[in-house]
């Protein structure tokens, strides 16, 4: 039975048949009113590091064993944020905000622990969408850099979602670095009118010291698997034994085993609280700010008013046409303001052949998901340079600018 009553099953009802002319293009869609959200796409990369304990663990492990087996713990401990958190708190997955070009979400996470760990993410591409994020804890030199992009398709009442792109872990202190792939996911119960996020396939995770994780996802298929499905499974990749495997509900509770014999249980709930992000009050932002510059488009869709939401949400993509026929006029583009987009990264590419050796040598499989870092219009790379700029306040100039420009342009 429908989860929708009334005239929201009709307005459900019609969104369905647009979303089977869908053109690819989700952030396109005009989903209807209650199922939008008003947090955008751009604070997404916080739930990378919701539980900083985690995120910075391997960095205090002796053992590049350990901290192989740490680093796939924190990964799989970030999947029911990613892919649960909207429907726990607000019933179903929500469409988010589209971000506009340059659109920024900054905040830290103070941990009694773990310390202060960095969040810095830009929209850093509106066609196609395209969030680069960076996290970073100093106090352990813990590392996290990436980006990620959607390609969207529907078929059977299903939006499928293929991730483009990736993230980078780096541990300074052992000189280390993870590739991570990301998942691709698919949305079920559309055709009640209360969606929410199943992933699927494999991603892997190769590590710098010769560690390599092949993570498979499944749900609630014929076979009578459970939902949120998970099984991971550790490998040297030197002797190609198996070490370790993590399986398990992402949503619910993992078991990690050597091998045969389980030596933890760990679960995400009340025993695993998530940490809080700090960010500034609104009125301290930037103008570029997500909270800031969509405040108004927020307090609508709290209020539930659908049409100031459709006034306010079209004066800033008004304004974001406006900014892109400017800077084409001038023949200038965005600057990015933290982030570069360059063709290939050594170690990255480094990471992607030894991954795809062991895939072909040892497990005798095709390599999958390795062409996304080569596939996207090039890697988005946190610029260290440009950030240090900026807090240091080299950039202040521009960085007025920029958010008195798009002031202007959303007036
Ligand atoms: C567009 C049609 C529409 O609005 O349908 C309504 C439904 C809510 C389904 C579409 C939206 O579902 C949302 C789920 C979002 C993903 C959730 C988590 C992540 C992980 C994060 O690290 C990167 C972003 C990503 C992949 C989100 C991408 C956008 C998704 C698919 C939203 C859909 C518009």
């Amino acid at each position: 039975a429908s989860a929708l009553t009334g005239s929201a099953k009709s307005t459900w009802a019609s969104f369905l048949k647009s979303i089977a002319s869908f053109n690819g293009d989700l952030a396109s869609m005009t989903a209807p009113p209650f199922i939008l959200s008003k947090t955008s796409l751009v604070e997404y990369s916080a739930y990378w590091t919701e539980h900083p304990k985690l995120f910075v663990a391997p960095a205090k492990e002796q053992d590049p064993e350990k901290r192989a087996l740490l680093v796939l713990k924190w990964f799989l401990s970030t999947l029911k944020q990613q892919y649960s958190s909207r429907s726990e708190k607000l019933g179903s997955e929500k469409k988010p905000l589209n971000p506009f070009l340059g659109e920024l979400f900054l905040g830290h996470w103070e941990d009694e622990e773990a310390g202060r760990t960095e969040l810095i993410s830009e929209q850093v591409s509106h066609h196609p969408p395209v969030t680069a994020y960076s996290i970073f804890n100093e106090k352990h030199g813990v590392k996290l850099q990436g980006y990620n992009g959607q390609k969207a398709g529907f078929a059977s009442m299903t939006i499928n979602v293929k991730q483009v792109g990736i993230a980078r872990l780096r541990l300074e202190k052992w000189d280390e670095e993870y590739l991570i792939t990301l998942p691709a996911l698919h949305i079920e119960g559309l055709v009640y009118g209360s969606p929410f996020v199943e992933l699927e396939k494999s991603t892997i995770i190769q590590s710098s010291s010769g560690f390599f994780a092949k993570i498979d996802y499944s749900g609630k298929g014929w076979v009578g698997g459970k939902s949120n499905s998970v099984s991971a499974e550790l490998y040297d990749n030197k002797t190609g034994k198996l070490l370790y495997t993590i399986s398990g509900q992402w949503t619910k509770e993992l078991v990690v085993k050597k091998v045969k014999t389980e030596v933890e249980r760990f679960e995400h709930g009340e025993k695993n609280p998530t940490t809080g992000l700090t960010i500034k009050p609104i009125e301290e932002q930037d103008p570029l700010e997500s909270r800031r510059a969509w405040a108004k488009v927020g307090a609508a869709i709290d209020k539930g008013d659908y049409d100031e939401t459709g006034i306010e949400k079209s004066k800033i993509e008004n304004a974001q046409r406006n900014l892109r026929k400017k800077e084409k006029e001038e023949g200038t583009t965005w600057e990015r303001r933290y982030f570069s987009a360059v063709d290939k990264v050594d170690d990255v590419d480094a990471l992607v052949e030894r991954a795809g050796k062991f895939m072909k040598g040892v497990l005798g499989i095709t390599p999958f998901c390795m062409d996304e870092p080569a596939k996207t219009n090039g890697v988005w790379v946190f610029d260290t340079k440009k950030y240090e700029d900026v807090v240091s306040g080299r950039k202040a100039e521009e960085v007025r600018r920029a958010g008195e420009t798009v002031l202007e342009a959303t007036e």
